[in-house]
């Protein structure tokens, strides 16, 4: 059963290649088989022409008629030139097209798997199996579907050739058929063995290879480069990379050394075979029971078939190797997220009456079972202005990234006017907010569309860009940019500007302020924001945000005061809530950071 399946594998493997090549190009497609098919077509046929046309002259040099014969013999030639003419032909259009057909292919590959990266769960990204499966998928390179079908043509174009030669030999002596199949059949299984052998190496390998590249990463991308010469880590790294690459270098060198000397063993028993049928047959040549053609054409043959054998090893080879790695590709394009859409999605609504409700959630981490939110219970009604206080590690990130439905809780459950935020339509949902988080992006475009990536459904010349970023605070230095919003940020590009860090933040607030969301989300929307500008902010917030809801969280007590009402988180659990006089009349944890803050001011005041 086993093995039947291992037999049946590569022709699964096969049913999905062809689906994915019909999807890509469906002209291109028929066309290169088409082509291919016709190469094949007329290679074949040239050399069956050509074989006529041996025999006819040496039909006609044992006839008297030599003069009457050459009209066929010059038939012969001509038919024969034009086939191989039009094999060439073919043969230059099949590569033309599956050319054309692999680009079509690789792009539509890259295209899926981006897809799948880009829906794929946040949980994903926190679990090396994802980047494993992706280097994988990448790994196995987007042409082999293409060369698959080239590799199987040719592997019926050899295949046939071969089973003429096969009949030759036959004719000379059917006991020289085993010698061909020790001459190929070893060679095919070793070649086999090692293909799997090595496939597995690598599949096993994959982190050692991810490992090296981060290396690789750290020493050549930008974001280290300030800490990496400051800690003089170049030495330090550049080490670990050669030995990471030592030892992948080894023990790949190990494989190699073995199926060479197996090779060679292999080889070494083909050519005992071969010489004992040499002189197998000399000696019957010798004892008058075969011609010398005979022995002269074993020699030729022997050899044609030798090599067209393993041209086949090396197709058989290729196609089992194909069959390997193309199965990772699937492996990434069959990830499914977690985080779907329900069967039968709920319309979100437009404007929501009683706001958004934790009720006793509960959450840890895929792959982990340490409690991140405790029986959470916690609201935000339409308009209100809500903030999360908590230690580092406490589980405000984690709350939010629930709430914008990136995880879904363990337990309990969130709701959007009283119904479940599972049964919403998804992307609808998450149009619900607009979120800052604290490592928000820095994208390597122009400051326009860092600002309209909040809102990508708006056309590029929307005035709300210039709008968000007079809410955040931004305008003013954008105006001072060179190009203005059309400034290229990062030195990643030509053109391209850097600026602070604190810029990068007031452009990351105009972003979020860029789509008119029903909820502003911000975690640490000022920790770079000097003094002027955080007060700025949140002077007039909610006029600012246009009297929507907001959640904020903040380490800074300061801002936090103007919300409506605040959770104080602690390990997981809310330990307080309350408005910030409620919470200050109560003389708890929140009452003692802001006293610990306002202390500080106060030091620092006298
Ligand atoms: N992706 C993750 N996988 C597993 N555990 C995580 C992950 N992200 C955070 N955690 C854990 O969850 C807990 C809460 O983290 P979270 O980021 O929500 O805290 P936070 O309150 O936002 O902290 P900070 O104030 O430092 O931003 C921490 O103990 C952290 O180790």
């Amino acid at each position: 059963m086993i093995q039947s399946d291992k037999i049946l594998a590569p022709l699964h493997t096969l049913r999905r290649i062809l689906p994915l090549l019909w999807q890509s190009s469906r002209k291109w497609t028929v066309l290169s088989t088409l082509l291919m098919a016709l190469e094949v077509a007329f290679g074949l046929t040239a050399l069956y022409l050509l074989k006529q046309l041996v025999d006819v002259v040496t039909e006609l040099l044992g006839s008297d008629e030599v003069a009457d014969g050459l009209g066929p013999v010059l038939w012969y030639v001509a038919l024969t030139g034009g086939c191989t003419l039009a094999f060439m032909a073919s043969r230059a259009l099949s590569n033309l097209s599956r050319e054309a057909q692999g680009l079509l292919v690789a792009d539509h590959i890259d295209r899926e798997i981006h897809a799948r990266a880009v829906r794929a769960d946040l949980a994903f990204y926190e679990s090396p199996l994802y980047f494993d499966t992706l280097q994988r998928a990448r790994q196995a390179g987007n042409q082999r579907p293409v060369q698959v079908v080239g590799n199987l043509m040719m592997l019926v174009k050899n295949s046939l050739m071969l089973a003429a030669i096969v009949v030759l030999i036959i004719t000379i002596n059917w006991l020289l058929l085993p010698v061909l199949l020790i001459a190929i059949v070893p060679a095919l299984l070793v070649r086999l063995h090692f293909t799997r052998h090595f496939f597995d190496w690598q599949r096993h390998r994959t982190q050692l290879e991810r490992r090296a590249s981060y290396l690789d990463w750290l020493m050549t991308s930008d974001i280290h480069a300030k800490e990496l010469r400051l800690n003089q880590l170049g030495d330090y790294l550049r080490e670990s990379y050669a030995d990471l690459r030592a030892l992948i270098r080894r023990e790949r060198m190990r494989i190699t050394q073995r199926r060479t000397r197996v090779e060679l063993g292999v080889a070494s028993i083909a050519t005992i075979a071969f010489f004992s049928a040499l002189a197998y047959l000399a000696w019957q040549t010798a004892e008058g029971r075969n011609s010398v053609g005979d022995l002269v054409l074993f020699l030729l043959i022997f050899q044609r078939a030798q090599s067209m054998g393993q041209e086949l090893v090396q197709q058989v080879t290729k196609l089992y190797e194909d069959h390997l790695y193309i199965g990772l590709l699937f492996e990434f394009l069959d990830i499914r997220p977690a985080i779907a859409e329900p069967e039968h999605p709920l319309p979100v609504p437009a404007q929501s009456r009683e706001g958004i409700r934790f009720e006793q959630v509960g959450f840890h981490y895929p792959g982990t079972n340490k409690s991140v939110l405790c029986n959470i219970d916690l609201s935000i009604r339409p308009g209100q202005i809500i903030a999360l206080v908590g230690a580092n590690g406490s589980g405000k990130t984690s709350l939010i990234k629930l709430l914008s439905r990136l995880y879904d809780p363990t337990s309990g459950q969130i709701t959007l006017d009283g119904v479940d935020i599972r049964e919403y339509d998804l992307e609808e949902y998450r149009r619900v907010f607009s979120v800052i988080f604290q490592d928000y992006g820095h994208y390597a475009t122009t400051v326009r569309d860092n600002i309209r990536f909040g809102d990508i459904r708006q056309p590029a010349d929307t005035p709300s860009i210039e709008e968000a970023a007079v809410k955040a605070g931004a305008d003013s230095f954008i105006q001072g940019l060179v190009h203005g919003y059309d400034t290229s940020l990062t030195r990643m590009f030509d053109d391209g500007q850097e600026i602070s860090i604190g810029q990068w933040q007031k452009i990351a607030l105009a972003r979020a302020f860029m789509h008119r969301s029903s909820v502003i989300i911000l975690d640490e929307p000022t920790s770079a924001l000097d003094p002027g500008a955080e007060f700025e902010l949140f002077e007039n917030f909610r006029e600012r945000i246009d009297h929507r809801a907001a959640l904020i969280i903040s380490h800074r007590l300061s801002t936090v005061r103007m919300a409506d009402y605040i959770y104080v988180l602690d390990q997981g659990v809310i330990r307080e809530a309350g408005t910030h006089d409620e919470l200050i009349k109560r003389q708890g944890t929140y009452c003692e950071l802001f006293n610990q803050q306002a202390h500080h001011y106060r030091e620092v005041e006298s």
